[in-house]
């Protein structure tokens, strides 16, 4: 069931702030901000908007969702949040995790993200098979990104959120990077992505489908060529699917 959505008064923002504060350091001292990217979507990418159910709502907290196969590994950074959540006990799962997200992007030379909080916790976990599968194509992105409520240019753009981060083996059977400088934040994922297979870089098939598929392509293009335009759609798009669950006050 879903909890009441915090009350977000002067008090709750001072306590958001003071959570940023934390997160920072935390992302500082473990070099964690992709599994937090990873954990903050992972949370978001559930959200269905015909039946306005899943969504970030903190539900990824419970071993009944993050044990799913598209979630190994990801209860490494729940349990690196869970201490920062004991500091600041007013704030909501949900707006923690989507907050951890919006840092990481940020310390990482990413764009400003704005972030509005008063996400309620829900205590009901999705049916497994909500977040895409990395093995298959267009379609299959398609549909799992439009019952978001989401669109092409959303796609591409969140795809760029690999610019962070690598795959490891025993989480979803892929290995390796997808840029030079996995911890930092810039468009150069998809410059790779048009340079084709490079030795020791990652493509995953869905990543793959961003240039071979024509309306994808286009903006794969344009974020190679234009930093400042991949920050600005993706801050768009990141902002979107972080508020799908919930009418900013
Ligand atoms: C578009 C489809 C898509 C798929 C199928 C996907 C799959 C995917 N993403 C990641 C890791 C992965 N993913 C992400 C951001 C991410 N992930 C994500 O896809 C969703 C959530 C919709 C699946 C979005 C929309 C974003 C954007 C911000 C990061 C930062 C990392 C690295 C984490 C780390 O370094 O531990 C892995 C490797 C997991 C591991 O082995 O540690 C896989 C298999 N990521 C995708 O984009
Ligand atoms: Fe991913």
């Amino acid at each position: 069931m879903s909890e009441a959505a915090p009350m977000v008064d002067s008090e709750y923002m001072a306590e958001i702030e003071k959570a940023r504060r934390d997160l920072r350091a935390l992302i500082a001292s473990k070099n964690c901000a992709p599994i937090m990217l990873r954990l903050a979507w992972h949370d978001a990418g559930t959200y269905d908007a015909k039946t306005k159910t899943g969504g970030p709502n903190g539900s990824i907290r419970f071993q009944q969702e993050y044990s799913h196969g598209a979630n190994a590994g990801i209860k490494i950074a729940i349990d690196l949040l869970e201490p920062i959540k004991q500091k600041h006990p007013k704030i909501t799962y949900a707006d923690l995790y989507q907050l951890a997200g919006v840092v990481a992007v940020e310390v990482t030379g990413g764009p400003t993200i704005d972030f509005v909080p008063g996400r309620k916790d829900s205590s009901v976990c999705p049916e497994e098979g909500r977040l895409p599968d990395a093995k298959q194509g267009a379609s299959h992105i398609r549909d799992v990104f439009y019952r978001m409520g989401l669109s092409d240019k959303d796609i591409v753009a969140l795809s760029g959120g690999h610019t962070l981060g690598r795959a490891h083996p025993e989480r979803s059977g892929f290995d390796g990077a997808w840029t030079k400088d996995p911890l930092k934040f810039d468009n150069s994922y998809f410059v790779e992505l048009l340079k084709g297979d490079s030795e020791g870089l990652l493509k995953l098939p869905t990543d793959k489908a961003l240039v071979e598929d024509p309306e994808f392509r286009c903006y794969v293009e344009k974020y190679a060529k234009d930093e400042e335009a991949f920050f600005r759609d993706y801050a768009e798009s990141h902002k979107k699917l972080s508020e799908m669950c919930f009418t900013p006050p």
